[in-house]
């Protein structure tokens, strides 16, 4: 970071853009990309099936990567030979403190250290030649709240930072900093305010975001704002850039009556990374109501806006908008729509703030908005090619019907907890959602890559659609684009014109982002399959996740490498009749209904058997009869099926053990449409 070095600047500058030289492979010979080794290992003790999320790191000819339950990998990154794997035998029970899935999006490294993040809220530095680990802290404040990580740490000067997951389940959002050689804590920045009750405010940034809080806020749910997954750093000016979530409840309504912008939820913080003072915020989403995240991956770079050289950060956060600001001063430059965006008009450039309308008010009956809960773009990387001079954005386009929860909260006792979003809005037939789409855009429910121009804010090219959910994108010097998706196929796309160059069937649906390194003089593509994240419920028919075993693996190829090894089909399980023995009264089994949706339909979908998880209503009869012993005794935590016994009754498990007795005969082909 000393200024001199132009080429280390271009480097981290790349890593934050999903931006890879390697240029062996080109248009001309995509054709030929094969298999040149697979990692299959991530089923660590007996623990399979959840989705595999993070972009794999090459340092000096070998891969660090992680996959479910934040197990580490260091890998031969010619060979695919497991160097070492640091499993740091995160509780099963922590399956139910998470949102969506215990995943994990990869690690950080530097200088000989490998750093993770676990889902159970330690963060670890690893040594990296033999994965054993020099320190491991606590990051978390209060362990009595479902705080988890699911995001990368990032090296930020002589620190490494992290943030966490638990937007949903009712915590405070912070960041911590620890020095990178020994873990000695360095600094935390509260992104919300505390209950005041609690004691004085912990820095001064708090005492100002306080200011627009009601007082009477809902303190006790926590109040949201989880830096859950992107966290950059520029080495020129020292500043590590947090993303922040939403908030806790989802509402305003209900979170701070009386209103107010409620920072630092769905901001961008810039962040001094050796004392943790805040330099400058910007808040995309003032006053969320919607799960309007800014924690979607930020990428730093140096372009002309308006003729001028500027040193911008770029991001396209949940609520639709894509925002180029100045990354050193935090002025906003530009922010226009990229997806249909219902909620806002415009942003005023005058104020910098989004102009609301009326349909972004849900406080007094059920609202249609655009984008959805899942965010116009979620966690999976957009991409910026240096030479195309274009941003790839993987687009979801779907609106969702939004609606308060009736009183009162289930806060962090449960896992369940947004009160937003039921259902999504997939289906433009179903009548009694028609009034809802009066004058208002065609709902639909897909995914689209789209190449973005930045400086003029529009759209270059945009691919077919494509399943809802696909993957993250990288793209190469040589102007490809590569992009992973739900129905199984890693695409290969030409970068200036969207053409599509090749299209690769993983069979095994494709989330995270691929990428790209060299050994030998030889190119190599990375990318990691394995359905699940916030979809995991969610294995619509149709698509590879559905068909086909869910096969984590990651697969790495290399011109003239071997055809790929598609997973197994996916086996049809009998709709066998519950044991009489089971079944309940009509009233049981309508609160046992309720109980499931509330605790066990984030995972275990709908009896169409739209879970990557055992489908409930195809137990065989030794499951019926360990009912009890497995939700609330815990006999599978070590798989991940947490116990539940300390917040379901006998009664309440006897109700939802009755609801899943009741005979259902839905076929696959007409499964639910929306994803929540
Ligand atoms: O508010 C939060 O704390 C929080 C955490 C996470 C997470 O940690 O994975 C997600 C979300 N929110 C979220 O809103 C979301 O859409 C989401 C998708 C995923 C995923 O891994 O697929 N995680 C999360
Ligand atoms: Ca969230």
């Amino acid at each position: 970071g000393s200024g001199d070095d132009a080429g280390a600047t271009a480097a981290w500058m790349r890593e934050t853009a999903q931006y890879y030289t390697a240029s062996e492979v080109d248009a001309a010979n995509v054709e030929k990309l094969g298999v040149a080794w697979e990692f299959t290992g991530f089923a660590v003790r007996g623990r399979t099936n959840r989705g595999v999320e993070a972009t794999p790191i090459v340092v000096d000819g070998v891969m660090y990567t992680t996959g479910p339950w934040s197990v580490v990998y260091a890998l031969d990154a010619k060979t695919g030979k497991l160097l070492w794997q640091y499993d740091p035998d995160v509780d099963g029970q922590f399956a139910r403190r998470t949102c969506c899935d215990a995943v994990n999006r990869g690690v950080a490294v530097d200088d000989g250290m490998v750093y993770v993040a676990t889902l159970d809220g330690y963060l670890v530095g690893l040594d990296a030649k033999t994965g054993k680990p020099s320190w491991k802290v606590d990051t978390i404040t209060d362990r009595s709240r479902s705080y988890a990580i699911t995001g990368a740490p990032r090296v930020a000067g002589k620190n490494v930072v992290i943030g966490n997951g638990g937007g949903e389940m009712g915590v405070r959002g912070y960041a911590s900093a620890f020095d990178k050689k020994t873990g000695k804590f360095a600094w935390r920045f509260f992104i919300v305010p505390g209950d005041p009750a609690a004691g004085p405010d912990e820095h001064p940034e708090v005492t100002e975001a306080r200011k627009t809080w009601d007082p009477k806020s809902a303190w006790d749910l926590g109040g949201g704002g989880t830096a859950w997954d992107s966290i950059v750093y520029d080495p020129d000016t020292n500043i590590v850039y947090v993303g922040t979530g939403n908030g806790s409840p989802h509402s305003v309504w209900q979170r701070s009556p009386a209103g107010g912008d409620n920072l630092y939820l769905s901001s961008i913080l810039a962040l001094d990374a050796d004392s943790g003072r805040k330099k400058w915020h910007y808040q995309t989403t003032p006053q969320d109501s919607w799960d309007y995240t800014a924690t979607q991956n930020m990428i730093l770079t140096d372009m002309e806006v308006g003729g001028r050289l500027r040193k911008v950060i770029m991001q396209a956060p949940k609520n639709g908008f894509f925002y180029v600001l100045d990354r050193v001063t935090g002025e906003l430059l530009s922010a226009e729509k990229y997806t249909t965006v219902t909620w806002a008009e415009r942003v005023d450039m005058k104020t910098g703030r989004p102009v609301l309308t009326e349909q972004s008010d849900f406080s007094k009956g059920k609202k249609l908005v655009w984008p959805s809960e899942a965010g116009g773009h979620n966690w999976p990387p957009m991409a910026y090619n240096e030479q195309t001079k274009l941003v790839y954005i993987p687009v979801l386009e779907t609106p969702m019907t939004f609606q308060m929860k009736p009183q009162p909260y289930r806060p962090y006792s449960v896992v369940q907890g947004t009160e937003t979003g039921l259902p999504a809005f997939g289906d433009p037939n179903d009548k009694a959602l028609a009034p809802l789409l009066k004058d208002q855009p065609k709902p639909r429910f897909e995914q689209v890559l789209k190449a973005w121009d930045p400086v003029k804010q529009k759209l270059v090219w945009s691919s077919k659609v494509m399943p809802f959910w696909s993957g993250g994108v990288m793209t190469t010097a040589n102007g490809l684009v590569m992009q992973g998706s739900a129905d199984g196929y890693l695409t290969v796309y030409d970068g200036r014109t969207g053409k599509v160059l090749r299209r690769i069937n993983i069979g095994t649906g494709i989330m995270a982002a691929p990428m790209a390194y060299e050994v030998d003089g030889e190119q190599y593509v990375a990318v990691a399959a394995g359905f699940g994240g916030a979809m995991n419920a969610y294995f619509m028919p149709g698509w590879a996740a559905a068909e086909r075993e869910n096969n984590p693996r990651l697969i790495v190829f290399k011109l003239d490498g071997a055809p790929v090894k598609l997973a197994a089909l996916r086996k049809p399980m009998p709709l066998l009749p519950a044991p009489a023995n089971f079944r309940g009264t009509a009233a049981q089994v309508a609160r046992g209904g309720q109980l499931f949706a509330e605790n066990c339909s984030r995972c275990h979908g709908d009896s169409t058997g739209s879970g990557g998880y055992p489908n409930l209503w195809k137990m065989t009869p030794e499951t019926h009869e360990a009912f009890n012993s497995i939700v609330l005794d815990g006999a599978f935590v070590y798989a991940g099926m947490a116990a539940f016994g300390d917040i379901l009754s006998k009664n309440d498990a006897r109700d939802i053990h009755a609801y899943l007795a009741e005979p259902v005969a839905v076929e696959p082909a007409t499964a639910l449409k929306s994803i929540h």
